[in-house]
């Protein structure tokens, strides 16, 4: 079997994938190239430089697996992939203490004007009074996206004597206190940072996440840094903020379009910023650990193994997929739905299971909830190999429960959540080979969970359900389906909307203000 191995990876893994396979190498790939030579490789190892696209797939007669030499997959076309059968594996470790020392290089270099005083100094300057900067000590850093390398930016920043408040939505405060962090709003992270460094992916949610409107928000003097992906910062707004004054300085790693002087980019002019060609990863020991990590995975699933760095595949026995197969599409979305009525971290999941169901080991239904309610909020994709250690990573509780009786249905699904202390509670069946939510909270529904839904708990008094179509239709939204619950509760029902189109959050937060509504969550489907 052949394998390519693309955009400079490290020889230790391929000596490793030599002794198996034969190992094309190649420092820097063309797209066109990549093209014309994929449909010779068994499998493909790739760092960010490479894209692999649908049409990079398509091509792709005997590929079998792809190995991302880094965390994020966002090169390489997952459902593509998926959908040919193609595993997609990565590092997710590998690289973290990389990207985490280069963040606090980052930051260190910004604020003492390292960049800008080397440059000068080889240009026989000398200018001591012109760069004096600001110590780290007992200033407060705010990091947002409390995972892997968050994590380690906020502990190492602690040994610097700063404060650290963290914003995250999807962690707990169980693990906040073992980070040693203080938790905050996204607001209070803002307002209150003299640094503030991002490491989340870049989602629909995190795009534009600090813009000028943000930055008019922050302390004057703050600076900011961004070693995650381009555009969680928006460019633009940054590059006329430091022109401003409205931020000090800022240090970027990644950008939306790289190289970005290919096609421009207003942060190249902008003044008091320190940029690195995304270098975040590029360690002698982060490129060895990425690289071996993906040769042994590789080696693993082109010999038929399970590889526990897949990012988009499930291994299950025949089996048992036989027995659960049908259900795994509905836990996923139950957990998916619970999360999506979430207003806190999840603290602890508690999966029930009656019926028939019960007689068969339904360990992997559970991780499909997991996988459900994480999927959502995490870089990579929540698989059923990772699952369960990501939801222990994050300090959330798993139990399964069964009980074999079962009174409505044949068999019952019901996924309890504590979530920033709330209860919350969704239960699915199967009604036939279609998976249905029969309950929400204490609402009885009967909702297929496909594309997205609204769930809005209301007053039951006439023209409520009215004003939210009405509202709805005015922006464009299309309702397909309609579900009214109901609850032993006088005067309180649930209206569930299935919707073609998505809600943006500014009229998701007008129909929570209409008169008669409680709440309005939108479960995303296409997102778990
Ligand atoms: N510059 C570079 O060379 C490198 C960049 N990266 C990038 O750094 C980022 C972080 O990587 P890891 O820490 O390994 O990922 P991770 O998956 O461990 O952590 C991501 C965190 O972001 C949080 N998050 C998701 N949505 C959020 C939101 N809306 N607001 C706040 N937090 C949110 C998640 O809960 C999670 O804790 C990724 O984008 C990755 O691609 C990673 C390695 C090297
Ligand atoms: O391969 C690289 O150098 C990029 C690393 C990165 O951005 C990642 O792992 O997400």
């Amino acid at each position: 079997m052949k394998v390519l191995a693309a955009d400079g990876i490290s020889p230790k893994g391929i000596e490793l994938l030599q002794k198996d396979f034969e190992v094309v190498v190649k420092d820097k790939l063309p797209a066109e190239e990549l093209l014309e030579i994929i449909p010779d490789f068994d499998a493909l190892i790739v760092r960010s430089a490479s894209k692999v696209t649908a049409e990079v797939i398509a091509r792709a007669e005997k590929l079998k697996i792809i190995g991302r030499a880094g965390v994020g997959v966002d090169n390489i076309d997952i459902p593509a992939a998926t959908a040919k059968g193609i595993i997609v594996i990565n590092s997710p470790g590998g690289n973290t203490i990389a990207a985490t020392e280069h963040t606090m290089a980052m930051m260190l270099a910004m604020s003492r004007n390292i960049p800008i005083a080397n440059e000068t100094m080889h240009k026989g300057e000398w200018n001591r009074k012109k760069y004096v900067g600001v110590e780290l000590r007992g200033k407060t850093l705010g990091v947002i996206g409390m995972g892997r390398i968050g994590s380690g930016v906020a502990k190492r920043a602690m040994a610097f004597d700063m404060n650290v408040l963290a914003y995250d939505p999807y962690i707990n405060e169980e693990r906040a206190k073992a980070l040693g962090v203080k938790i905050a709003t996204f607001d209070e992270v803002i307002e209150n940072s003299d640094f503030i460094t991002v490491h989340m992916p870049l989602t629909k949610d995190t795009k534009g996440m600090i813009a000028m409107e943000q930055m008019k928000k922050m302390k004057p003097g703050v600076r900011l840094v961004n070693c995650a992906r381009g555009g969680i910062i928006d460019e633009a707004d940054l590059a006329e903020a430091l022109k401003q004054g409205i931020v000090a300085a800022a240090a970027i790693d990644v950008y939306t379009s790289e190289p970005p002087a290919e096609k421009g980019n207003p942060l190249l002019e902008a003044p008091n910023i320190v940029l690195t060609p995304h270098l975040g990863a590029s360690t002698v020991e982060a490129q060895i650990g990425v690289s071996v990590d993906v040769a042994k995975g590789i080696i693993a699933a082109l010999h038929g193994e399970p590889v526990a760095t897949a990012v988009n595949m499930a291994p299950v026995s025949p089996q048992v997929m036989r027995v659960i197969a049908p259900y795994l599409t509905l836990a996923e979305r139950l957990g998916g739905t619970v999360v999506g009525l979430a207003d806190g971290p999840i603290e602890s999941v508690e999966v029930t299971y009656n019926g028939e169901i019960t007689e068969v080991n339904t360990g992997l239904l559970t991780t499909a909830v997991i996988k459900g309610l994480l999927n959502p909020v995490m870089e990579n994709e929540v698989n059923y190999v990772n699952a369960p250690g990501l939801a222990k990573e994050r300090g959330i509780k798993v139990s399964e429960r069964k009980d074999r009786a079962s009174e409505d249905f044949a068999n019952l699904i019901t996924v309890d959540v504590v979530a920033g202390g709330q209860k919350l509670s969704v239960q699915g069946t199967l009604f036939g080979t279609q998976g249905r939510i029969v309950r929400i909270n204490d609402f009885r529904v009967d909702v297929d969970p496909h594309a997205r839904i609204l769930i809005c708990p209301h007053i039951n008094r006439p023209g409520v359900i009215g004003t939210v179509g009405t509202l709805l239709g005015g922006n464009g939204v299309n309702i397909s389906a309609m579900q009214v619950g109901t609850t032993e509760e006088e005067g309180k029902n649930l209206m569930v909307l299935t919707v073609d189109n998505d809600i943006p959050a500014a009229l998701l937060e007008t129909v929570k203000a209409l008169d008669g509504i409680f709440d309005a969550k939108l479960v995303n489907f296409y997102e778990i």
